[in-house]
């Protein structure tokens, strides 16, 4: 098989025992899978949970924590013992582990975004296993993903990852909660995830789990849109990850391999920015963005609204007021008052690389028309 680069994301019902404290015997059986994956010439990026199970023992919680700070604490403690165990269980097998604690903030900035593709690829390129967590210890409530399967899904994203491969607890998803109705029936494959999927992923049946399989279809929505295939399963074994990847998997296989994959900075454009503000422009304009595959050029715009600076991300919508796409603008908006409705030789010495485009189509993601 080709080489191909592989997310595998493991929760923590997958890493525990049943008094909710890390499991040797589970890691050990990941690692060895996870080491036999590498070995047969597959890039492996791992995302693992499990530092808020490793740590609240220590902290003296006799259960998982609910609050904020619990949880931080927990995760402090935790992550380093966590860390601990796979140096040890992968040092067997002369695979060099590389920590990174992310947050849902390095996906919002381009620039932490830019480095982070940087750093990642100069870890798989010297051949280093990166082990991806959430920064739960420094994570802001509001921007916390929660549980990694998101984050699973925007690293498999950004990383133009073959596969997505999501370990938990259960075979896959079933029509019902099969931890509460036992005649529940197991999807193999689902083709995308729907609306009704969603209705029937209940939430975590563990008392160390998090997000349930609610969470990993709404991952798995989110890595189909980046171009990614899906497997949400369990298994055991050194050769439980070879076969997910042949299609052998005892779990739910969700798209398909021959899913398009979107370039890096379009996919930042339309999943991970802030937007900054909104141009809208005229019928010219937007024949020219749609229909003819253009740059968009200070000529057409006709309103700027919001506060921005060059290289931000703005909505553009039409005359009707509909969001017709995103994209990375090259003025700010106090130069786009200046220059709206000029041609391109006025303009073009406000903009940031004195070229006249306002929207280069190499920066520009078309959305379906919704209502702004
Ligand atoms: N429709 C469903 N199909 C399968 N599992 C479901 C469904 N609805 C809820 N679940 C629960 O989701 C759990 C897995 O999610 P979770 O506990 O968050 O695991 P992890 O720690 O691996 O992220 C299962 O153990 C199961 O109880
Ligand atoms: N970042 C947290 C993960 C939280 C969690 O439980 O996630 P998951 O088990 O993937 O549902 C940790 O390491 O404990």
């Amino acid at each position: 098989m080709k080489k191909q680069r592989i997310v595998v994301k493991i929760g923590s019902s997958s890493l525990t025992n049943d008094s909710g404290a890390l499991s040797e015997q589970k890691m050990r059986d990941h690692v060895e899978a996870l080491a036999f994956l590498k070995q047969q010439g597959h890039e492996v990026i791992l995302i693992s949970s499990g530092a808020v199970a490793a740590g609240f023992g220590s902290l003296g919680y006799p259960t998982r924590p609910k609050t904020v700070a619990g949880k931080q604490a927990a995760a402090a403690v935790g992550q380093g013992l966590l860390m601990q165990g796979y140096l040890s269980l992968f040092s067997e097998y002369s695979i060099v582990p590389a920590q990174m604690l992310l947050t849902r903030e390095d996906f919002y900035s381009q620039e932490r975004f830019r480095n982070l593709y940087s750093a990642m690829s100069e870890l798989l390129d010297r051949g280093m296993l990166p082990i991806i967590n959430e920064n739960d210890s420094v994570s802001i409530e509001e921007l916390t993903f929660g549980d990694n399967d998101m984050l699973s899904a925007l690293v498999s994203g950004f990383l133009h990852a073959n596969a997505l491969i999501i370990l938990t607890d259960i075979n896959g998803l079933y029509d019902g909660n099969p931890t509460v109705s036992k005649s529940a029936k197991k999807y193999h494959f689902i083709p995308t995830v729907t609306d009704e999927l969603l209705g029937v992923a209940g939430d975590s049946g563990s008392s160390v789990g998090t997000g349930g399989m609610k969470s990993k279809l709404l991952a798995a929505k989110k890595a189909l849109s980046l171009g990614v295939s899906v497997f949400v399963g369990k298994g055991e074994g050194k050769e439980k990850l070879v076969d997910m990847l042949a299609g052998k998997g005892d779990g739910t296989y969700i798209g398909g391999p021959f899913q398009t994959q979107m370039q890096m900075k379009k996919q930042w454009i339309a999943h991970h920015s802030q937007v900054a503000g909104v141009i809208e422009i005229d019928e010219g304009a937007e024949k020219a963005l749609i229909q003819n595959g253009k740059s968009l050029l200070p000529v057409g715009i006709t309103t700027v609204m919001g506060t921005f600076n060059a290289l931000d991300v703005v909505v553009v919508r039409n005359q009707k007021g509909q969001m017709i796409g995103k994209g990375q603008i090259h003025y700010s908006s106090e130069d786009l008052q200046k220059v709206k409705g000029l041609p391109s030789e006025q303009a073009k010495s406000y903009s940031i690389n004195q070229r006249a485009e306002v929207i280069h189509r190499d920066n520009w993601v078309t959305v379906e028309k919704e209502r702004v």
